[in-house]
């Protein structure tokens, strides 16, 4: 296999994707999780933009779905993407995270434990977890687009400013991952069918919305075209199970 994409990206980039990983490999019973339609790398170069795609994903019984997904656009664009979809019985927040970034600056750097549950509140042991941590001040806060009303009242948006900030954002998403596998591996399943059907409403919301993000349809439709991009958006980045 040849080096991971990561090792030609921004440093936060390669840093948070191999934080990402060593966390799941240290918290989570992981499983391999069969990408459908070798979506484990792919390339591709409509408009004159090449971009590459390498997909890294696994399943433990908490989650139906980790999804580590690292991308290139010709050699300017540099992004991680990543989500971890719980199993529907298990009544957890949905941790997302997106880095955009050119050669030498990340332009938006977000990550979030996402509530599900209709009055789009966390679970009490996170939210006690979550405003233990201290608030960090970063020079750039992003305010956030109009689709994005999934988000938590703990969630990081921003251009970080210099490598102080950068590592900032690292050792927090880190907090976020190390909480979320630790409460994730020591909770147990929902019995009742009505709990589940909850928790499954909650992850299409969060999907719908997600699928709503035109800067990244743009990015994937000048590569593959709109129909490539609707499918992957809806089946590979954001597919919510039935
Ligand atoms: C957990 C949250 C989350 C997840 C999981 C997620 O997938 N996106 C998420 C959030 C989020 N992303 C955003 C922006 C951008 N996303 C891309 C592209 C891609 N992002 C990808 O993941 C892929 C597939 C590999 C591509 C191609 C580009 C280019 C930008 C513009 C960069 C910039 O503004 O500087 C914004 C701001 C949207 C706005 O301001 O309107 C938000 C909120």
């Amino acid at each position: 296999m040849q080096t991971s994409l990561r090792s030609r990206q921004h440093s936060l980039i390669h840093k948070l994707a191999n934080c990402i990983e060593e966390t799941w490999q240290t918290y989570l019973d992981l499983s391999p999780y069969q990408v459908p339609e070798d979506l484990g790398y792919v390339e591709g170069c409509l408009e004159g933009e090449r971009l590459v795609i390498e997909n890294h994903c696994y399943q433990t019984p908490q989650f139906r779905k980790l999804h580590l997904e690292l991308a290139q656009v010709g050699n300017s664009l540099d992004i991680l993407h990543c989500v971890m979809f719980p199993n529907p019985e298990y009544a957890l927040p949905i941790f997302g995270a997106d880095l955009v970034g050119g050669r030498d600056s990340i332009s938006a750097a977000i990550a979030d434990l996402s509530p599900i549950a209709s009055d789009r509140s966390l679970p009490k042991n996170y939210q006690t977890a979550l405003s233990s941590l201290p608030v960090i001040q970063f020079a750039q806060p992003r305010a956030l687009p109009q689709w994005a009303d999934i988000f938590s009242e703990f969630c990081l948006f921003v251009r970080p400013i210099g490598t102080p900030e950068e590592e900032a954002f690292l050792t927090r998403v880190r907090e976020f991952l190390t909480l979320h596998c630790q409460i994730a591996s020591t909770t147990t399943p929902l019995i009742s069918r009505l709990e589940v059907a909850k928790v499954l409403a909650g992850q299409r919301y969060y999907c719908t919305k997600q699928q709503q993000n035109d800067k990244t349809r743009r990015v994937l439709e000048k590569s593959f075209g709109s129909e490539w991009t609707e499918h992957y958006m809806s089946t590979m980045l954001f597919d919510c199970v039935a």
